[in-house]
């Protein structure tokens, strides 16, 4: 047995390509067997929010499970659980009140909402694929069909099905724009939409009309805490704020030192401009966030060796302002080397990012790190990648990771006057000397009165030169304070040239954040897990691995005797002692149906109990994806299932020890 065997839809190779995904079908399964469905339905449904049903919650419930030990375990990050509703301060502070918005516009005549960038996407895209349809009507051999949309952002198709494409050949020139529009489309200012827009004619596409000019819409939910509507409030966009403002106790929790992690598992919740493509784009959403805090001059990590040979396929800033899309593969050892990926920490989240995905089933091949070009980042932030996964709505951004330099916790320190900072002790004490300012607040108070505060607030952010001048000025009597009216004489303020000796750094951190989504990433990997069964009449199978799988083992007496009850429930009983989750499936349908309606819950394997079970104690083990069969003694069974549910063994490693059952053969 290999101790470093692969879940078993890892191992297992089937082919599952015999029939092409099918979204509608994949959609079919997931409502009919209730992993979710759109909330409110029975009142008509509202857009942008859904309900997770049982297999839903639970295939959430172990997501989240191998998150928290990926990474909350695994690197011993400190967890949290803060509110979601946020004053008004905190997020006007970190920026959101000013900037979490979207650009939107309006059809001008039956006042239709769009998003901008999406609308421009949706319509340049489809006069490309006219172009494409003109070009191979006439025959052109050139003009080839891509087999995976390589664009960056068609994660909107949906809002494409809306934009026709027809049959138009497109000038070279213009084509060549387009291209180069589309693969920088999250690059855009809503001005640069709008004048977008206007150079290429973009209209509403179900109307024809003409577009009005885009807009911001701030995506947060506003609210009031209280009754009386005294304080505003918002529900929260992200969970980031709720690690930022917890700094000082986060910090002491960890005896005062960096580098340490926070994270954070809950919803958040945006006011999305126009939420379809399902659970990609919904108004309330489950984020798993990590605010790890380093200090700035020390940006390596401690483990980095450990995925330093982890091989990512990147798509780098370079390579989409240049239009393209081409993918780089390379270890995160020699991104981060060659200075692609800015530094150690940050390339360490992304290898551990897609150890995470890949973990629990996403395809490597569907899998990219794309990286943010300069407008697309924020202000602050140095360097930030995203994970994309390709579905059938194209790649979607389902995990952010940026270093976002000290820009939180520098903003709600100076708004809230409080010390967010880590004090290092030197190796070596720092000695130098320093223009000081000594104020003597007595006489300060009575001779500016309620300025005072402003004086010494001016006098102390005053830079080295300024008080050096400053110095000499008040020897030769009153002065003004630079940059201010207020005049001061030396009985007030004296400066001079202090000897320091420092022997602590006091320093704001810098945060790297990993930001999941784990609705997108709940969605695609039932995309990567869905495929038809060929032989079974296009029977759907969801091959999830056992570690995420709502359920791991179907216990299936082969008739509804009354003498099978007992050892149904004994083996019940076992696989609970165990920790492995199971259903009884004692229905009346055929075990063929019973069988296919779990392949399509996704539940790995089958455990059937027949006369034979009673007689000689054995049971035989169904394996999902190949449909294979073994049997052996009950014993023998159970301790198979628990380390094929581990990973601790594979299904080629179940065949070594257990018998192939071809139906009749008893043990
Ligand atoms: N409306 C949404 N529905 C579902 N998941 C979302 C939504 N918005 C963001 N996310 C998830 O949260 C993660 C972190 O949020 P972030 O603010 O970086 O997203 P974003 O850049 O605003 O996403 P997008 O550009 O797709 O709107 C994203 O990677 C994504 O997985």
């Amino acid at each position: 047995m290999s101790s470093s065997a692969t879940p078993a839809n890892v191992a297992v190779e089937v082919n599952r390509t015999a029939h092409a995904f099918s979204r509608a079908q994949l959609e079919g399964v997931m409502t009919k067997r209730f992993f979710y469905n759109q909330a409110f339905e029975i009142y008509g449904g509202v857009a942008g929010l859904y309900d997770y049903g049982p297999m839903g919650a639970a295939l959430q419930a172990n997501i989240i499970s191998a998150w928290r030990n990926h990474f909350i375990l695994e690197e011993e990050m400190l967890e949290l659980d803060t509110t979601i509703m946020t004053p008004y301060d905190v997020l006007k502070t970190s920026g959101h009140v000013d900037k979490f918005a979207d650009w939107m516009c309006k059809d001008t005549k039956t006042g239709e909402i769009f998003r901008a960038d999406h609308l421009l996407e949706g319509v340049l895209e489809a006069r490309l694929k006219g172009d494409e349809e003109a070009r191979a009507a006439e025959g052109d051999a050139t003009t080839q069909k891509q087999e995976v949309p390589a664009e960056k952002g068609d994660d909107k198709k949906v809002r494409k099905k809306k934009v026709k494409a027809q049959a138009v050949k497109l000038d070279p020139t213009v084509k060549a724009e387009y291209e180069n529009i589309l693969a920088q489309i999250d690059n855009y200012s809503g001005p640069e939409l709008g004048a977008f827009m206007k150079k290429y004619d973009v209209r509403a596409p179900e109307s024809g009309n003409e577009v009005g000019e885009p807009v911001q819409f701030n995506l947060m939910f506003e609210t009031q805490i209280g009754p009386t509507g005294g304080l505003k409030g918002y529900l929260r966009p992200e969970t980031a704020q709720g690690h930022f403002v917890n700094f000082s106790r986060l910090l002491e929790f960890n005896s005062g030192r960096v580098p340490f992690a926070s994270a954070h598992i809950g919803k958040s919740f945006r006011n999305e401009i126009s939420p379809r493509a399902g659970l990609l784009r919904v108004r309330e959403f489950t984020m798993a966030e990590i605010e790890h805090f380093v200090d700035p001059l020390e940006k390596e990590h401690t483990r980095f060796d450990e995925v330093a040979n982890v091989e990512l396929a990147f798509l780098p800033k370079d390579v989409q302002q240049a239009g393209q899309t081409t993918l780089v593969t390379k270890t995160i050892g020699e991104a981060v080397s060659s200075g692609m990926v800015d530094n150690q920490t940050l390339g360490y989240f992304l290898a551990r990012i897609n150890l995470f995905l890949l973990k629990i089933g996403i395809e490597p091949s569907r899998l990219r790190f794309r990286q943010h070009m300069a407008n697309e980042m924020a202000h602050y932030a140095s360097d930030c990648w995203d994970a994309e996964i390709h579905t059938s709505y194209g790649w979607i951004e389902c995990v952010g990771c940026a270093d976002r330099s000290a820009y939180d916790l520098t903003v709600h320190a100076k708004k809230t006057k409080k010390d967010l900072v880590v004090q290092k002790v030197l190796k070596e004490p720092k000695v130098y000397e320093k223009w000081v300012a000594n104020i003597d607040r007595k006489s300060l108070g009575p001779k500016f009165k309620k300025d005072a505060k402003a004086v010494e607030e001016a006098i102390t952010a005053l830079e080295q030169e300024q008080l050096e001048s400053l110095s000499s000025a008040l020897k030769n009597g009153p002065t003004k304070v630079p940059g201010t009216e207020y005049e001061i004489s030396s009985d007030l303020v004296t400066v001079e040239l202090k000897s320091i000796r420092e022997t602590v750094r006091e320093f704001t951190p810098n945060v790297i954040e990993p930001s999941f989504g784990l609705g997108r990433i709940f969605y695609a990997l039932l995309e990567h897990s869905f495929w038809a069964r060929e032989k079974d009449a296009g029977q759907g199978v969801l091959s999830l691995n056992p570690l995420v799988a709502p359920i791991k083992v179907l216990v299936v007496p082969i008739s509804a005797n009354a003498s099978l009850a007992p050892l149904v429930k004994d083996i019940s009983a076992r696989l609970r002692k165990e920790g492995i989750a199971s259903r009884v499936d004692d229905s009346s349908a055929t075990i063929g149906r019973r069988y296919a309606r779990n392949d399509e819950l996704g539940t790995p394997f089958a455990l059937t109990l027949d006369f034979a079970s009673l007689q000689n104690g054995t049971m035989t083990l169904r394996e999902r994806d190949t449909t294979g069969q073994l049997i052996g003694s009950i014993e023998d069974v159970v301790k198979t299932i628990k380390g094929l549910c581990e990973g601790s063994i594979s299904w080629q490693d179940a065949e070594g020890t257990l018998k192939k059952y071809s139906g009749e053969q008893a043990l």
